[in-house]
């Protein structure tokens, strides 16, 4: 595959990272583009990486085109790489949120393999969990974009109307998590723990928890935690305790609401 990444930015970077630090993806060449070269550094001695910020250059050099720009700067950049796209060159995978693909048909025309993505930044370490839809085209060439989604963590391919939902609980999802796992961090530093212990031990126990879900054959939370929760024990104490102040109730909310704000995104 010759992949180009049109916008290195959070997400970009992150796309970039993961690309080259696997070797399951037969990568012939990769082009980051972006305006402002400077924060690429870390790529440039890297073999078959090209730098650039020629949009165009990086396009009209690859086969695989991985759009990961601002909402607001997409039309313009579609618009000013159009001349030099090929529907029997190009295969186009946006990561844009809130431009779907009846949006990009417009733009571009429908003789185009079109493949909706949606990873989340843990891509950068091959644990992304990537939804992905397409339209006709696309979804005859979604190879493409499995070949690179699925060697950098996981993907499902979901109708277009759940794209909204998949960004709030994978891309938005890396940073509630992050945040649960802080806030582990902060009660252990409270019962004894020094910043870097208490880190480490929210890390690795949250990274269990979710293991012991991925790797079971029954998978459903509450099992697991019946196995924790002795009774008259600790477990249950805190556990119900949480849920008083609203645990389970605040992430639901958190995630609607999330959910209300991605849907005033225009097209
Ligand atoms: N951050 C995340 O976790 C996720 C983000 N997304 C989506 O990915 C997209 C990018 O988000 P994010 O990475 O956070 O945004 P950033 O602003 O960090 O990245 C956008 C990048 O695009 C570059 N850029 C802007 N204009 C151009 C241009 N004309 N040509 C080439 N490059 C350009 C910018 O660099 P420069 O100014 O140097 O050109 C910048 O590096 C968004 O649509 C977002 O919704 C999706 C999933 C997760
Ligand atoms: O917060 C946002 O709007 C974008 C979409 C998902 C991650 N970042």
């Amino acid at each position: 595959m010759k992949i180009a990444i049109i916008g290195v930015g959070n997400l970009g970077y992150s796309i970039a990272l993961g690309i080259v630090g696997q070797s399951d993806i037969d990568v012939e060449s990769l082009y980051l583009s972006k305006r402002n070269t400077s924060t690429l550094s870390l790529f440039e001695h890297i073999p078959n990486v090209t730098i650039t910020s020629d949009n165009l250059e990086a396009v009209k050099n690859s086969n695989v085109i991985i759009l990961a720009v601002q909402p607001g700067q997409f039309d313009n950049v579609v618009e000013s790489i159009k001349p030099v796209l090929d529907p029997k060159q190009h295969c186009i995978v946006s990561a844009v949120t809130g431009r779907n693909i009846e949006h990009i048909e417009n733009l571009i025309g429908k003789e185009y393999p079109i493949i909706r993505s949606m990873p989340n930044t843990a891509i950068s370490v091959s644990q992304s969990m990537t939804c992905l839809s397409a339209n006709k085209l696309g979804q005859e060439n979604i190879n493409c974009g499995k070949q690179i989604f699925n060697s950098l963590g996981k993907t499902l391919y979901i109708e277009e109307d759940l794209m909204q939902a998949a960004t709030v609980i994978c891309a938005s999802g890396i940073a509630f998590w992050m945040r649960l796992i802080r806030a582990t961090s902060q009660g252990a530093v409270q019962l004894g723990f020094d910043a870097a212990e208490a880190q480490e031990l929210a890390m690795q126990t949250a990274l269990g928890a979710a293991s012991l879900l991925v790797k079971s054959e029954t998978s459903h939370p509450e099992q697991e935690i019946d196995k924790v929760t002795t009774p008259m024990g600790c477990t249950i104490s805190g556990l119900n305790e949480m849920e008083h102040q609203g645990m389970s109730s605040a992430l639901i909310r958190g995630l609607v609401k999330s959910y209300e704000k991605i849907n005033e995104i225009k097209n």
